[in-house]
């Protein structure tokens, strides 16, 4: 039965889609502290739970080796996800994580890392209201266990730890359909390096094209054509937070970020995240802002290539300097950096420059979902002013 799991959940459920009666907002009331489950779930018996330090070096290897062979994969079987251990640090250590979301299962007699889950906080408004949430993220069941229903005790687990920290809502992704998704969103795909994507497998030469022709026709400048174009710098915070707050007010869902939040995901971080401003050189204001984060891929089954360098379109806001042009520049730089593809969501505005950019429609969907908080109806993709990783 489909979605046996997802039906005992307090979310969006597909029998409720289109009932205007149901009002925006929290499913279920918060349990008192005192009546949520004090222990762990019950894994099967040949398995335990284990709380995974990201600052161990030792764990932060398994964490990432596990994921390096067993996490998401395209349809096809090209690709699967290689975040690397930097990231991992990076994207679970935000202002006021806590350590007890970041969830491991290890098999009791090898102690061996066999399953991976993690939670978050982050402030999340919906329309007029600011809620504490949990964004979860990284779940991963190797892939030898994925038939031992593991996945939903150890969503049950973390939402469970998140309930002990008073949260009662949650966001998160999926390239599967699950009651109920907020949006769905397409990738897109820019070329960098179009001959390795071509040799992989992933483009093919359009008709009536040679592989030069090719090339020539992703070719960018080597430098960004904005004046005052550079690398964001811890002074800019202030400035950059307040002109991301202001742009990300006209989204029906978005991160409610501070100085604070800023500083973690949008400072650069070598090999990780990075972010460029537009200073303006006559009056020294920051009109515009742009960042990318660092996800590369293992290429599955290709002799010639086992790595795709890939930048992910993160948080960009143009006051000034039209979005076209920045994210021109945002593809200059990440070309410059030897990224092979830049991917971009169809989110905010950005489905009204990557056509003109020469961004190509994914195959990939990606949907959105809260959890414990029911939204009016379903947004449109630039409705929605979140990414997350
Ligand atoms: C060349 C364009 O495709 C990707 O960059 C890529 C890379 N690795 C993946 C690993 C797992 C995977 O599972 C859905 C997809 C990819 C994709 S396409 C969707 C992500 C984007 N943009």
């Amino acid at each position: 039965k489909k979605h046996k799991f997802w039906e005992t959940q307090p979310v969006g459920q597909f029998k409720d889609v289109g009932d205007t009666s149901l009002p925006e907002g929290p499913i279920e009331p918060p349990t008192p502290l005192s009546e949520v489950k004090q222990e762990p779930y019950n894994l099967p018996s040949q398995y335990e739970w284990t709380t995974c330090d990201m600052d161990s070096e030792e764990t932060c290897n398994e964490v990432y080796n596990l994921l390096k062979n067993n996490y998401v994969e395209d349809d096809e079987n090209m690709f699967r996800f290689n975040y690397s251990k930097e990231f991992l640090r990076w994207a679970l250590r935000p202002p006021g994580f806590y350590r007890s979301w970041h969830i491991g299962v290890r098999a009791k007699t090898s102690k061996k890392l066999v399953a991976f889950i993690t939670g978050v906080p982050a402030r999340i408004r919906v329309r007029d209201e600011v809620v504490k949430m949990a964004e979860i993220n990284f779940l991963c069941v190797h892939k030898k266990l994925r038939t031992k229903r593991l996945a939903p005790v150890m969503i049950k687990e973390v939402t469970r730890r998140v309930h002990l920290e008073n949260i009662w809502q949650a966001a998160y992704t999926a390239g599967v359909v699950l009651p109920t998704p907020i949006t769905t969103c397409q990738y897109w795909h820019r070329s960098l390096n179009p001959k390795k994507l071509i040799d992989v497998g992933f483009s093919r030469l359009g008709a009536r094209m040679t592989m030069n022709r090719t090339i020539k026709l992703y070719k960018l400048p080597d430098s960004p054509a904005t004046p005052g174009f550079r690398k964001m710098e811890l002074c800019d915070v202030p400035a950059v937070t307040r002109l991301l707050r202001n742009y990300l007010s006209q989204f029906v869902v978005a991160p409610d970020f501070d100085e604070s939040d800023v500083e973690h995901w949008l400072l650069p971080t070598e090999d990780v995240v990075d972010s460029y401003l537009v200073e303006s050189p006559e009056t020294h204001e920051i009109t515009d802002f742009c960042s990318f984060y660092t996800l590369p891929s293992s290429i599955l089954g290709n002799q010639n290539y086992s790595s795709l360098k890939a930048a992910y379109s993160y948080y960009n806001v143009s006051t000034k300097t039209p979005l076209l042009q920045l994210m021109n520049d945002t593809l200059i730089v990440a070309k410059l950096k030897n990224f092979d593809v830049f991917n971009a969501l169809d989110v905010m505005h950005n489905e009204s420059v990557l056509k003109e950019l020469k961004f190509g429609p994914g195959d990939g969907q990606l949907h959105y979902y809260l959890y414990n908080y029911r939204t009016q109806s379903a947004l449109k993709p630039s409705e929605l002013g979140l990414v997350l990783l």
